[in-house]
């Protein structure tokens, strides 16, 4: 049996998934990105993780969590400071839209590299294995390129973790169809439940709502 590896999902469920606004309404919004933390706490479970929420507010889950209102950035390094991470005690920061990370996708992280970085399409930072100790981050913009330059100035090895399941992070509506066509969890049947469906015809599939 492998040791648990600390996993921190930040979350947050106060407003959430803005860029969705024009697909959901709020309370939506709040209920399926719920939907997703599920998910992702499901598969790190599974896959050998012990996940601890990072929430700006308390969400009532029966899962470890740290409420903290401050932004991601400052939060996320506020938490790498009390973890202190080490060689035999990395700690792995998996972001809760992640609706398609499967414990396999997952257990990709748990490689030996000082960093391990799973990057996300659209040039954001979708989950991260962080052993040496004074690795901090720095989210939004093209968060990746910033991560993978400050791992290289602490001299810090790296490894990439080029994984379609790891890079789709869920933050528009074309986004959606993503979760249908792969997602087989709470936050597909959420939108299954709510009318979604894939609609076909020349180019990229999208989606459609019947109600
Ligand atoms: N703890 C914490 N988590 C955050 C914060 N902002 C975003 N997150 C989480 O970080 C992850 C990536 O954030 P985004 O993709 O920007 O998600 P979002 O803020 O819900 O969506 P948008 O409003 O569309 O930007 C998601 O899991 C969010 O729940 C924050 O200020 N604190
Ligand atoms: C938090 C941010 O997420 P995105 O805006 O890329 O979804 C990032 O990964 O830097």
């Amino acid at each position: 049996m492998t040791d648990h590896v600390d996993a921190l999902v930040p979350f947050s469920p106060d407003r959430p998934k803005t860029r969705l606004s024009d697909t959901l309404s709020p309370a939506e919004r709040r209920d399926f990105a719920d939907a997703m933390v599920t998910d992702v706490l499901a598969a790190l479970e599974v896959a050998g993780f012990a996940p601890r929420v990072l929430t700006t507010e308390p969400t009532g889950r029966d899962v470890p969590e740290t409420v903290d209102d401050r932004p991601l950035t400052e939060a996320v390094n506020a938490a790498l400071d009390a973890h202190d991470p080490g060689p035999e005690s990395p700690l792995a920061i998996v972001m809760a839209d992640l609706a398609l990370a499967t414990p396999r996708a997952l257990a990709r992280l748990r490689g030996s590299a000082d960093v391990v970085i799973a990057p996300g399409r659209g040039g954001g930072t979708n989950a991260l294995l962080v052993r040496h100790p004074e690795f901090r981050v720095d989210y939004h913009g093209a968060s990746v390129l910033d991560h993978l330059r400050a791992a290289r100035d602490l001299g810090a090895s790296v490894r990439e973790v080029d994984s379609r399941r790891l890079a789709t992070d869920i933050d528009e509506r074309e986004d959606l169809a993503e979760v249908l066509l792969a997602g087989d969890g709470a936050a597909r049947d959420w939108l299954v439940e709510a009318g979604f469906r894939l609609a076909t015809g020349d180019g990229r599939v999208t989606v459609v709502r019947e109600v």
